[in-house]
Parts: C-alpha cells; sequence; structure tokens
C-alpha cells in the first residue's frame, strides 16, 4: 500500500507549495495513473513515492508518504530503491550502459543480486517485455520504444513491489504506446506489482488504470475508478485534461437523457452507444 496522510511539498527554491493536502491510497496491486495539465504536480507526486523529495530536491515536506509501512522521509534512497523501481521521463539519461544486456546487468549486479540468480533475471525482464532479441544489441541502434522497453526491464529485472513510470510513452507512437502499456500491466498483474504511471494520453491510462488520479494545481480533483473519472468529462477539459471525443460525446448524450450507462472509454464503446440509441430512436 502506499499512503499519503495530508501530504504538501513544497522545493526549497520554490514561492509557493507545489501538492497541497493529499490525502491519498493506492492497493497493493494496483496500476494508478496519474494525469493533469502541465506543472500541476504529476511528476513531484511520484517523486514522493520514490524519495527524490526530500532526499535529492529538498524542501519543506508536510504530513507524510509511506510505501509498505515505510515512510520516504525516514528511508534511506537505498532501501527506498530496492522497494520502489523508477523510470524516469528521459530515457537516454537513465541509460549507464552502451549494450542492453549490460545495461540490465548493471542494476542486478549494483543491488547484489547472487550470480546464480542473474541469468533468469535478465531472461525474465527481457521476456516480460518482449524483447529477448535485443539482448545484444547497441542501445544507440533501438528504436525510443524498443528503448523504452529496455529502460522497463532493466527496473523490472530488480523485482521491486513498485514502478514509478514518469511518461513511459512520451515518444512513442500510439501502437508502440499501446504495446508498452499492455506489456507493463501484463507483468504487473502477473507480479502483484503496484504501478504508479504518469500519462499525458488519458485514453490510454483509461483502459489499463484501475485507479485515475486527476491533479490539479496541486491537488487531487478525482481519484476513483477510469468510469467514473471520465463522467466527469466536461470538468476534465476545463482542468486542460484532453478527454476522448468519444468519451464526451456519450456524456453529451447521458445529460440529454437519451442514454443511462457508464462513461465510455473509446470509439468502438462509443459507437456500441450511438448504435443502441439509434435503435430506440427507431432510426
Ligand atoms: N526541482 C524543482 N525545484 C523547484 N521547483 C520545481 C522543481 N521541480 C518541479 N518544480 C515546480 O513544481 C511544479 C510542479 O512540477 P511537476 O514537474 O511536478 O509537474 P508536472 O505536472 O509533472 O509537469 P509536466 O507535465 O510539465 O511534467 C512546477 O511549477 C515546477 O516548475
Amino acid at each position: 500500500m502506499i499512503k499519503f496522510q495530508d501530504f504538501s511539498f513544497q522545493y526549497r527554491e520554490g514561492v509557493a507549495p507545489v501538492l497541497r493536502d493529499i490525502t491519498l491510497a493506492i492497493p497493493d496491486g494496483c496500476f494508478c495513473g496519474i494525469t493533469g495539465a502541465a506543472g500541476s504536480g504529476k511528476s513531484t507526486l511520484t517523486y514522493a513515492i520514490n524519495g527524490i523529495i526530500p532526499h535529492c530536491y529538498p524542501g519543506d515536506f508536510y504530513g507524510n508518504v509511506t510505501v509498505e509501512g515505510l515512510d520516504t522521509v525516514e528511508a534511506s534512497l537505498t532501501d527506498l530503491s530496492a522497494l520502489v523501481g523508477s523510470v524516469c521521463q528521459d530515457i537516454d539519461s537513465q541509460m549507464v550502459s552502451t549494450v542492453v544486456e549490460d545495461e540490465i546487468l548493471y542494476g542486478l549486479e549494483n543491488f547484489g543480486v547472487p550470480k546464480e540468480e542473474i541469468p533468469g533475471r535478465v531472461h525474465g525482464a527481457l521476456e516480460a517485455m518482449g524483447i529477448v532479441e535485443l539482448l545484444s544489441r547497441p542501445i544507440e541502434s533501438l528504436s525510443g520504444g524498443q528503448k523504452q522497453k529496455v529502460a522497463l526491464a532493466s527496473i523490472i529485472a530488480l523485482q521491486p513491489k513498485v514502478l514509478v513510470l514518469d511518461e513511459p510513452t512520451a515518444e512513442l507512437d500510439p501502437a508502440s504506446s499501446e504495446a508498452v502499456f499492455r506489456l507493463l500491466a501484463r507483468y504487473a498483474r502477473e507480479n502483484g506489482t503496484t504501478v504508479v504511471v504518469v500519462e499525458q494520453k488519458i485514453a490510454l491510462l483509461s483502459e489499463y488504470a484501475d485507479l485515475l488520479v486527476i491533479v490539479d494545481d496541486g491537488r487531487i480533483r478525482f481519484a476513483d475508478a477510469p468510469e467514473a473519472v471520465l463522467a466527469h468529462s466536461d470538468e476534465l477539459l476545463a482542468l486542460g485534461v484532453n478527454c476522448p471525443r468519444s468519451t464526451t460525446l456519450v456524456n453529451r448524450l447521458k445529460a440529454a437523457g437519451l442514454y443511462s450507462g457508464p462513461a465510455v472509454r473509446n470509439v468502438a464503446a462509443a459507437v456500441d452507444v450511438c448504435r443502441e440509441v439509434l435503435a430506440r430512436a427507431g432510426a
């Protein structure tokens, strides 16, 4: 369980808190998606989980944040990094090796994983990300999507209980973004891993997340199942969250009394609703 209790944070260089009065519980094994407008505080929220704040970026930290009962202020970064694996926005800055295999070995060796376990961990992580064939490839020869999967594999190999990912699909086309999320969700489900992912593409998040969190100007505006959050598409649009048009259309049909079911996440579901509405109207 990841717990935020009355948490607020102001960077040392800042003039005001960037996060305020955050109380949130993310259960074990949950796939939690975080979205919101640029600068709303999404990355900072994840920094409170992996300890980047206050350990790397100091500031005024109020309330408390615990991961599996470990207080992220009191715990050392070493202890936290054994529990929380993070993939940052800038993948190239995270890569430390020139070849895929070395990139995965680096973390395993640094964390003191027993030698006999290492080959299985490397293979398992590459397999989970569907990139076994990339083992010997130079990292500079990889596409953006492949690099993203290597970065994920190098963290997954460490078998953290919690994965924190900051905009893992920012550089990827829609098909690669979908592929990364699909692999990630399957891995998390099979291993009981808690995933916290910051992502701009709310349609993609909504397909995979159990819990969708909307951050607005340092506060949590919504934290609920995707359908429940998407039911507020007009508010989301006003907050700068790019709600899918299919969701907005169906919410308008609902507001007009033409539909009474749950909010939809994609075009296919919206088409079904439109068919149902037209059939009822006798068109
Ligand atoms: N190290 C830092 N020192 C001071 N202020 C910071 C630091 N990092 C972020 N901020 C400020 O905190 C606020 C929230 O930033 P954060 O990166 O958490 O938002 P975000 O929602 O993830 O933004 P984006 O979508 O643009 O990545 C911004 O005003 C930002 O300028």
